[in-house]
């Protein structure tokens, strides 16, 4: 269960979020946090992450997110990444399983099989001793979630995943979310396109610095509610 409590972020003069009150009771669900340009979206993420220093709370499973962060999964935007070093994609996968069994710990057998398995999965077999820089943004995009696969958490954060990537590698991304929900994880993604969102997600939280509404992503993406949320702030569907 995630939990967040009375959160508010403030960066400089400007107050980012409002009085955020969230609790997602879930066994695999694909949630989308969705609002216009500059909601807080993002903000809101980096902040249940502790990334930002919000006031309030967030828990997952009745315990601080703070204390449990090896434990979780987060995607930042790609176009956060340096991509200067030069590191492979079947190496750069290895890095994603270090960053949960600590670096000193000798490479498990296992850890190469599943490494394998989720380049299979993510169709990235053939891409594997390429560069992260060689890659096109879908091939980076799989990579970057096949990495945080590595790690085995039941709590996953992405942030805006599918912007400027190509149509087959949203399908193969898309596909192994669903599989992950049906494993009963919780992924929070940040997302955009009000178009295929409503095919995408199980709820959606509209954001606009503070919680516009929460539900089903039928309700979420009533005319009403894109009218309020998206329209008011001039964004063009
Ligand atoms: N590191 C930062 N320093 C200063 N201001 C920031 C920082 N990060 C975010 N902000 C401000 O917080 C507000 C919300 O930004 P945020 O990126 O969270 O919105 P968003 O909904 O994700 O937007 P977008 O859809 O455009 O990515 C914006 O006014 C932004 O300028």
């Amino acid at each position: 269960m995630l939990q967040v409590k009375n959160m508010n972020l403030f960066i400089g003069q400007q107050h980012i979020l409002h009085d955020i009150n969230l609790t997602i009771q879930s066994s695999g669900e694909l949630i989308g946090i969705m609002g216009p340009n500059g909601a807080g979206k993002s903000s809101f993420i980096k902040s249940i992450l502790g990334e930002f220093k919000a006031t309030g709370f967030a828990f997952w499973n009745d315990k601080p997110i703070k204390q449990q962060l090896t434990q979780l999964t987060y995607i930042p935007q790609r176009n956060q990444l340096d991509l200067d070093f030069p590191i492979t994609v079947k190496d750069s996968l290895i890095t994603g399983y270090y960053q949960t069994s600590g670096w000193f710990r000798p490479m498990a057998n296992e850890a190469y099989i599943k490494r394998d398995q989720l380049l299979s999965d993510l169709q990235l077999t053939d891409l594997k001793d390429k560069t992260l820089n060689q890659l096109s943004g879908g091939q980076l995009q799989r990579v970057l979630l096949a990495k945080a696969l590595m790690k085995d958490s039941d709590l996953l954060c992405l942030d805006e995943p599918f912007v400027g990537i190509d149509f087959k590698s949203e399908e193969i991304m898309i596909q192994i979310l669903r599989r992950l929900r049906s494993e009963g994880k919780l992924i929070l993604i940040v997302h955009h396109d009000i178009h295929k969102a409503k095919a995408y997600f199980d709820r959606i939280l509209l954001l606009n610095r503070s919680v516009k509404f929460f539900g089903s992503a039928t309700e979420a993406l009533s005319d009403e509610n894109i009218k309020e949320v998206f329209l008011k702030e001039g964004v063009t569907l």
